[in-house]
């Protein structure tokens, strides 16, 4: 800047506010925000063509990284980008954008990690596998479809008004039930997300389940869950769609809201409690055949099937075989590791579906792209979706209510502490309330307080509340709910998982 009469004054170089980013087909802008931004400064080291301009006139907030798709078409995880729309990179993220046709993409606002990862040809992109899967899946589809149609105009012909026209046509066999397998962070549930985003673009309504406890599907951590998705998922959910803002709350949403059907677990790791995880998944699973029995649309797309990281322990692989059989899987993705799809192949080589199908093994190269996700980012982004379940996100502001309850008036039962034992079952107890219990979520079933706790254990979710506060002289509670309405008409579990957050009220 110079002003006249004092010369030259020194300044620093404007750091570019926008950055245009070329992709070729196949190619993807990989990013990474961090929890905290520095809004001070927006320089980024992304090895891509930087061009520096003003404003991009999109609804980028300068505390917020926005991707806009300025041509060409792009996706997050299966999801299309509309074109020349800012959309918000949520904050703890890790994700990329990816293009099949090729695509210029310009990011604004403070800065973010990222770098473009090019591929010479598609068949050397791990994608292009991805997208084939899903074709292939489709084929199954219309043929699950075809099926279902033939028998159905079989039996309304075939009976002639006869004894066949009496009997009950048999209950056609649901499109491909796909489960997603692999080591931890081999980009699982990337692909069951794409999968699922690709199914829905493509007309279907896949039901996306979940049974690992560590992440929750469309709700807290510590939950198995499935739900049907037949509507867009959000881009600017940190989940990409699969986070609790995707569910219904007394706020405006900005997708269509998924309704999960969910089981409270309540602990971090399957072998915590596998004799509950068992029976929680066998109550999932009678829960996918039911909506399966009920709705033609998603019995014909089938079921996509994320599930937690393992190695070819033999633990784990029962655990594996488990979910196949109760799912009635027949398609098994295994990610990057040909000693778990050995191990796997050796296992279900004989065994048949409940349907009698055959059940295929599909090894998917784990793309060099999957970041790694420390302890404290899990963290964050296990406190950030208690937050956002209580108190919403950028887009839609909630106002949770707060009670003061007397602890006569609730019923409070606790998982027990954490033991190292794989196999015994551990039931519920009455939980003592104690000052030890402030700050942690605690979910709500679908029972009565005076069903027994093992029915109490495997009802399903009705939602969570916070421990705000507890005053053990007084013996009140200070309760954080998403509605208003009575406690105490309900019983309360108190896990292990998620741990508990910082004061939400305080
Ligand atoms: N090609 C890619 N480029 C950039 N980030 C990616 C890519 N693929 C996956 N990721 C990111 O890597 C992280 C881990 O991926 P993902 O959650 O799919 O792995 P996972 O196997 O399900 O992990 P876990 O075992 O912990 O459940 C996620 O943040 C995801 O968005």
């Amino acid at each position: 800047m110079s002003i006249p009469g004092l010369g030259q004054i020194p300044s620093q170089p404007a750091a570019p506010t926008t950055r245009t980013i070329t992709l070729q087909p196949f190619w993807e802008w990989r990013f990474e925000v961090p929890h905290t931004l520095n809004t001070s400064s927006s320089s980024a080291p992304i090895s891509t063509t930087i061009t520096s301009s003003s404003s991009s006139g999109s609804a980028a907030s300068a505390n917020t990284p926005t991707v806009r798709l300025v041509s060409g078409t792009a996706e997050r995880d299966g999801t299309e980008l509309a074109q020349n729309r800012a959309y918000a990179l949520p904050r703890n993220c890790k994700s990329k954008i990816l293009t099949y046709t090729g695509a210029v993409l310009e990011v604004a606002g403070p800065a973010c990690d990222g770098y473009v990862a090019r591929c010479a040809a598609p068949q050397d992109s791990p994608q292009l596998a991805v997208l084939n899967l899903h074709f292939a899946l489709r084929a199954r589809r219309q043929a699950a479809s075809a099926a279902a149609a033939a028998a159905a105009a079989g039996h309304d012909t075939g009976g002639g008004g006869g004894k066949a026209s009496v009997a009950a046509a048999p209950s056609p066999v649901p499109g491909p039930r796909v489960m997603v397998c692999g080591p931890p962070g081999s980009g699982k549930t990337t692909v069951v997300r794409t999968l699922a985003a690709l199914a829905t673009r493509a007309g279907a309504q896949p039901l996306v389940a979940n049974v690992d406890p560590a992440e929750g599907l469309l709700a807290l951590p510590g939950t198995v869950s499935a739900a049907v998705f037949g509507t867009v998922m959000d881009v600017e959910d940190a989940a990409g769609g699969f986070g609790v803002s995707a569910t219904p709350s007394s706020g405006p949403s900005a997708v269509p809201v998924k309704l999960p059907i969910v089981y409270y677990f309540g602990r971090e790791k399957v072998e915590h409690d596998a004799p509950l995880w068992r029976d929680l998944t066998a109550k999932l699973a009678s829960s996918v055949r039911a909506r399966f029995a009920a709705d033609e649309a998603v019995r014909e797309t089938g079921l996509l099937l994320d599930t937690p990281g393992v190695t070819v322990a033999k633990a784990d692989m029962e655990m594996l075989l488990h979910a196949v059989r109760e799912f009635a899987v027949n398609i098994v993705v295994v990610m990057g590791s040909a000693g778990i799809h050995a191990e796997l192949q050796r296992r279900l080589e004989n065994e048949k579906t409940t349907h009698g199908e055959a059940i295929t093994l599909v090894l998917l190269e784990k793309s060099d792209g999957v970041a790694e996700r420390d302890k404290e980012f899990m963290k964050f982004a296990r406190e950030a979706a208690i937050k956002e379940y209580f108190f919403g996100d950028a887009k839609r502001t909630l106002s949770p209510f707060t009670q003061s309850v007397s602890f006569d008036d609730v019923a409070i039962f606790k998982t027990p502490d954490e033991t190292d034992f794989y196999d015994v079952p551990q039931g519920l107890e009455p939980a003592e309330i104690s000052a030890e219990m402030s700050h942690w979520t605690l979910a709500v079933m679908n029972a009565s307080v005076n069903d027994p706790p093992e029915t109490i254990q495997q009802a399903p979710v009705m939602g969570f509340v916070a421990v705000a506060d507890v005053d053990e002289d007084r013996r009140r509670l200070k309760i954080l709910s998403p509605v208003s309405g009575r406690l105490g008409n309900r019983p309360m579990v108190w896990g292990r998982w998620p741990e508990p957050y910082i004061n939400l009220v305080g």
